[in-house]
C-alpha cells in the first residue's frame, strides 16, 4: 500500500449493523464508494453507503457474485459470519482484504486464534480445552475444573455462551452452545472463569507503513456475554497497559495486514490475561464516538487506506451505555430522545435496525463526565430514557 493511493477507493462492506453503520458514514466523508452488504435488506451501513446487497455471507457463490459485479478494490469484514475460505481465494485475486483473509479465519474459529496465540506465541490465556461430545465435554470440565465457561468455537457476541458453575450443569451449557453455534461446528471450548477486576479491550491499529498504535484502553460489562456498557479510560496500571500493549502487537503482527482490532483482556490483580480478538471496529468502541478525536471507525479506515495517524487524543472520561429491544416487532419508533439529550455532553446513535428481538442492540448512548463514574451514569441515564415502541 503506498502513500500516493488515490481517492475514491470502492469499498465493499461484509456486514452492514451497527458498527459498519459508522464505518461508511467515515469512509463517505472522504468521498469513497461503499456497497453495503448483509443478511437483510435495509441494515443499518445500508441506510448511508452508495448500493447495498443482500446475500448469504457464508456462501462462496453468493460471495463470487457480489465481488464479481462490482469488482471492489477493498473487502472489509463487519462481522464473523462470512465463508472466509472465500475470502483467501479474493485475496489470491488481488483484492485487498482487510485485515488478511487469513485473519478473518482465525478469528472466526475460538480454537484457531487460541491455538495461534497460547501455542505458537506463547501468550497467557485462560486454562482452556475442547469437546466435540457431551462425553468430552464432562472429561474437559473435570479437567479445567469449575467455575468454567463453555462457548461454541464459532459464535459471537455472547451465542451459546454459558458459565458452569458445577458438574450437573455441564449437559444443559453443552446442548445450549450447540444449539447457538454458528454452521454446523458441533465444536466446543471450555475456559477456566477468570474472576477479573475489570476486562478491558485495547484498540490496535495496525498500519501498512508506520507502527502500530494504540488507543487508551477501554473498561467494559458483559452480561450473558454481551456488552452492555463501556468506558474510557480504563483503570489500568501503566505497566499492565504496557504488557497488554505487547501482547496485542504480538498477536496482531502474526495475523497481518492493516486495520484496527479489538483486543480483548481479562486483568487481575497482578495479571493482563488475553481473551480473543476482533479483525475490525469492538462494540465496546463505540464509546470513542464521543471519547477521541479521531474515533475507531475513521482509525480503521485511515489504516486501510494508508492515510496517516499523527495524533490520537483521548478527550476526557467517557461511556457508552447500550440500547436493547426487549420485544420481537417488526415495527420500532422511539420515544424519549428529547428527554436523553437534555444533559450536557450525552449523544444518542441510533442504529435504525428494521426489526427488533429481545436483547437486540439498538442503539447507544455516549457521554462524557468529570470522572468515570459520572461519565457511566450519565451513559446509563440517557440510555434508560429511550423507550421502544413496537405497535404503530
Ligand atoms: N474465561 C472467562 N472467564 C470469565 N469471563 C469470561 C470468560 N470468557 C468469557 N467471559 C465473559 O464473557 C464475555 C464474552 O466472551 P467472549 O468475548 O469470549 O465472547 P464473544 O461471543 O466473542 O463476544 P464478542 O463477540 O461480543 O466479543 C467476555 O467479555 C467476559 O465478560
Ligand atoms: N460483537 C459483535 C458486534 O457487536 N457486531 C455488530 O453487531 C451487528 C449485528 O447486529 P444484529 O445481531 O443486531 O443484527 C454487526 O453487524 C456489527 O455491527
Ligand atoms: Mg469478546
Amino acid at each position: 500500500m503506498n502513500n500516493s493511493m488515490k481517492l475514491p477507493q470502492k469499498l465493499m462492506l461484509l456486514g452492514s449493523g451497527e458498527l459498519g453503520k459508522e464505518f461508511v458514514i467515515a469512509a463517505k466523508r472522504f468521498g469513497n464508494y461503499v456497497i453495503a452488504v448483509d443478511r437483510y435488506a435495509n441494515a443499518p451501513a445500508m441506510q448511508v453507503a452508495d448500493c447495498s446487497e443482500v446475500i448469504s455471507m457464508l456462501s462462496a457463490d453468493d460471495l463470487e457474485a457480489v465481488v464479481s459485479k462490482y469488482q471492489p478494490d477493498f473487502i472489509i469484514p463487519e462481522i464473523e459470519a462470512i465463508r472466509t475460505e472465500k475470502l483467501l481465494e479474493f485475496e489470491h485475486r488481488g483484492i485487498t482484504v482487510i485485515p488478511t483473509a487469513a485473519a478473518t479465519n482465525y478469528t472466526m474459529n475460538r480454537d484457531r486464534i487460541r491455538e495461534l496465540a497460547h501455542k505458537e506465541l506463547g501468550i497467557r490465556t485462560a486454562k482452556y480445552g475442547y469437546a466435540t461430545t457431551l462425553e468430552e465435554s464432562v472429561a474437559v470440565s473435570d479437567e479445567i475444573g469449575f467455575a468454567n465457561v463453555v462457548k461454541p468455537v464459532m459464535s459471537s457476541s455472547g451465542k451459546g455462551q454459558s458459565v458452569v458453575k458445577e458438574k450437573s450443569e455441564v449437559e444443559k451449557a453443552w446442548n445450549y452452545a450447540i444449539a447457538n453455534s454458528r454452521g454446523d461446528s458441533q465444536k466446543v471450548i471450555v475456559e477456566e472463569f477468570i474472576d477479573f477486576e475489570i476486562e478491558i479491550t485495547l484498540l490496535t491499529i495496525k498500519q501498512w507503513n508506520a507502527p502500530t498504535i494504540f488507543c487508551s484502553p477501554i473498561g467494559h460489562r458483559q452480561e450473558r456475554g454481551d456488552y452492555q456498557e463501556s468506558w474510557q479510560p480504563a483503570e489500568v496500571s501503566e505497566q499492565m497497559i504496557l504488557e497488554a500493549q505487547e501482547i496485542a502487537t504480538k498477536v496482531t503482527d502474526a495475523l497481518g495486514g492493516a486495520g484496527i482490532f479489538g483486543v480483548e483482556f481479562f486483568v487481575t490483580k497482578d495479571e493482563v490475561i488475553f481473551s480473543e480478538l476482533s479483525p475490525r471496529p469492538h462494540d465496546t468502541g463505540m464509546v470513542t464516538l464521543i471519547s477521541q478525536n479521531l474515533n475507531e471507525f475513521e482509525l480503521h479506515l485511515r489504516a486501510i487506506l494508508g492515510l496517516p495517524i499523527p495524533h490520537i487524543e483521548q478527550l476526557g472520561y467517557s461511556a457508552s451505555a447500550v440500547i436493547l429491544a426487549t420485544e420481537k416487532s417488526d415495527f420500532i419508533a422511539y420515544t424519549g430522545v428529547a428527554e436523553a439529550l437534555s444533559e450536557k455532553d450525552v449523544d444518542i446513535k441510533l442504529f435504525g435496525k428494521p426489526n427488533a428481538h429481545p436483547y437486540r442492540r439498538m442503539g447507544v448512548a455516549l457521554a462524557k463526565g468529570s470522572d468515570i463514574q459520572e461519565a457511566r451514569e450519565k451513559a446509563n441515564r440517557a440510555a434508560s430514557k429511550i423507550k421502544l415502541k413496537y405497535q404503530p
